[in-house]
C-alpha cells in the first residue's frame, strides 16, 4: 500500500522538524564512516585466527576483570593486574561447553573515544565485529554511565547490539527513479524524508519497501549502509559484585540482557557461561549409522537455523553431492524418523542419519 500525506499546518511543522532530524542523523552517520585520515592504530583487528564453533569477544573498559574472567573459564592464562592496560593484545582461550568449543577473546581495555582511534580502540572494535557475541564486561563498582559510553563507542563504528536488521527492503536499480512504498502508515518516516536521504546517498534509482511501521531514520540509514553495519548479540556482565551493596546488585541484575558475577569469589560465572550458550544458539546434532545406536558422546555443532545441507557440510564438503535423503529423530521431526531433504531445518539435539546414493554411503560418519 502506498501512503499519501495530507499536509495540514501541524503536519508541515512536524515535517520540518523531521527533516532536520533526518539531516542530523545522516550527517552523524557520515561523520562516523571510516574515511581517509581516520586516526588510530589501524582499522583491522588483531591477528588471531577464528577457531572452534563460535567466537565471543570480551569488551570493556580497563581493569574490569576481562582477563580474570578468561582465566576462569578457559585453560588460557591472561595476565591480571590492578593497573589499566595490562592486556595489550588479543588473547584467545577455548571454552568447552555443551560439546562445543567456543573461542573466547580477551581484549585490551577500551577507553572513551576508542571508535575514533584512541588507544587500541579501533583494533579492539574490529575484533569484536568478527565475533558471534560480545560479552560486555562492566565494573559493578563504577558509575552507571560506563554501559552507555561503551555502547556508544560500538554504535559509532556500525555495531548494533541486540538489534535485528531493520525490516526495510532496499534494492538499487540501474534506472527508473525511486519507488518508495510503506506497508503500513509509518510513525517516524515519510516519503519525502526517504527521498531526501536517498538523494544524499546518491541512490537515485532504487526500490524501497518499509515493512516496519516503527522504522526510524537511523534504521533507514543503517539499511543504506548495510555493508558497514554488524548486528551482534551482547550480554552485559557486571563483575566485582563482591564489592557492592545488595540493593545495588539487585538493580544491576534486573537490567535487560544482563548477568552479574564476581570472578574473585567465583560467583555467577557458570551462569554467565550458560547465558552465553543460550545466546549463541548453537545446535548439537548427533549422527547415527544405519542399524547402530547414535553416538551421543560427540556432537556435531552447527548454527541456529541450520539445515541438513549445513549438517552435510559440517561432516564433509563433498557429502551432499551423493546425498539422497536424511532420516531425522528429534524436535525438528514431525514423526520419527522423518525422511527429509537438504532444506530441512534441524533442531538442537536432533539425531540425523544421512543416506547417500553411492553404495556404502549410508551414514554421516
Ligand atoms: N573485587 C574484585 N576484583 C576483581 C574481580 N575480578 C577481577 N578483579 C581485579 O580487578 C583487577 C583487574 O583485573 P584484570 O582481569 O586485569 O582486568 P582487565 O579488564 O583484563 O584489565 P585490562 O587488561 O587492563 O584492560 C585485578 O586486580 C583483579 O584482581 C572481582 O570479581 N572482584
Ligand atoms: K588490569
Ligand atoms: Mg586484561
Amino acid at each position: 500500500m502506498r501512503c499519501t500525506f495530507i499536509l495540514t499546518r501541524d503536519r508541515i511543522s512536524s515535517r520540518l522538524i523531521k527533516r532536520q532530524c533526518s539531516k542530523l542523523a545522516r550527517l552523524r552517520a557520515q561523520l562516523l564512516e571510516p574515511g581517509p585520515g581516520a586516526g588510530g592504530a589501524g582499522g583491522t583487528g588483531f591477528d588471531v585466527s577464528k577457531s572452534g564453533d563460535a567466537r565471543i569477544a570480551l569488551v570493556g573498559f580497563p581493569s574490569v576483570g576481562k582477563s580474570t574472567f578468561l582465566s576462569k573459564v578457559t585453560k588460557t592464562k591472561s595476565e591480571v593486574a590492578a593497573y589499566s592496560f595490562t592486556t595489550l593484545t588479543a588473547i584467545p582461550g577455548v571454552l568447552e561447553y555443551g560439546g562445543a568449543e567456543i573461542q573466547v577473546l580477551d581484549l585490551p581495555g577500551i577507553i572513551e573515544g576508542a571508535s575514533e582511534g584512541k588507544g587500541r580502540g579501533r583494533q579492539v572494535i574490529s575484533a569484536a565485529k568478527t565475533s558471534d557475541m560480545v560479552l560486555m564486561v562492566l565494573d559493578a563498582t563504577k558509575r552507571a554511565e560506563q554501559r552507555a559510553l561503551l555502547e556508544a563507542e560500538l554504535e559509532a563504528v556500525g555495531i548494533r547490539l541486540n538489534q535485528d536488521p531493520p525490516n526495510i527492503y532496499l534494492k538499487q536499480k540501474k534506472a527508473g527513479g525511486m519507488k518508495i512504498t510503506f506497508q503500513a502508515p509509518p510513525k517516524y518516516l515519510d516519503e519525502k524524508m526517504l527521498y531526501n536521504i536517498l538523494r544524499d546517498y546518491r541512490m537515485l534509482n532504487c526500490e524501497v519497501l518499509v515493512r516496519d511501521e516503527n522504522a526510524t531514520i537511523d534504521q533507514f540509514i543503517d539499511v543504506i549502509m548495510k555493508d558497514h553495519r554488524t548486528y551482534i548479540k551482547c550480554l552485559y556482565v557486571y563483575n566485582k559484585i563482591d564489592s557492592i551493596s545488595l540493593e545495588h546488585l539487585n538493580t544491576l541484575a534486573h537490567e535487560p540482557n544482563t548477568a552479574v558475577m564476581s570472578c574473585e569469589l567465583d560467583l555467577g560465572i557458570q551462569d554467565v557461561v550458560e547465558r552465553c550458550w543460550e545466546e549463541l544458539r548453537l545446535i548439537r546434532i548427533y549422527t547415527k549409522r544405519k542399524g547402530i545406536e547414535p553416538d551421543f558422546s560427540e556432537a556435531l555443532i552447527v548454527r541456529n537455523h541450520s539445515t541438513i545441507e549445513d549438517v552435510c557440510d559440517a561432516v564433509h564438503r563433498t557429502l551432499k553431492e551423493s546425498f539422497k535423503y536424511a532420516l531425522v529423530w528429534g524436535a525438528s521431526a514431525r514423526h520419527v524418523p522423518q525422511r527429509v531433504g537438504l532444506s530441512h531445518v534441524v533442531a538442537d539435539e536432533d539425531v540425523v542419519s544421512i543416506v547417500g546414493s553411492k553404495s556404502g554411503l549410508s551414514t554421516v560418519k
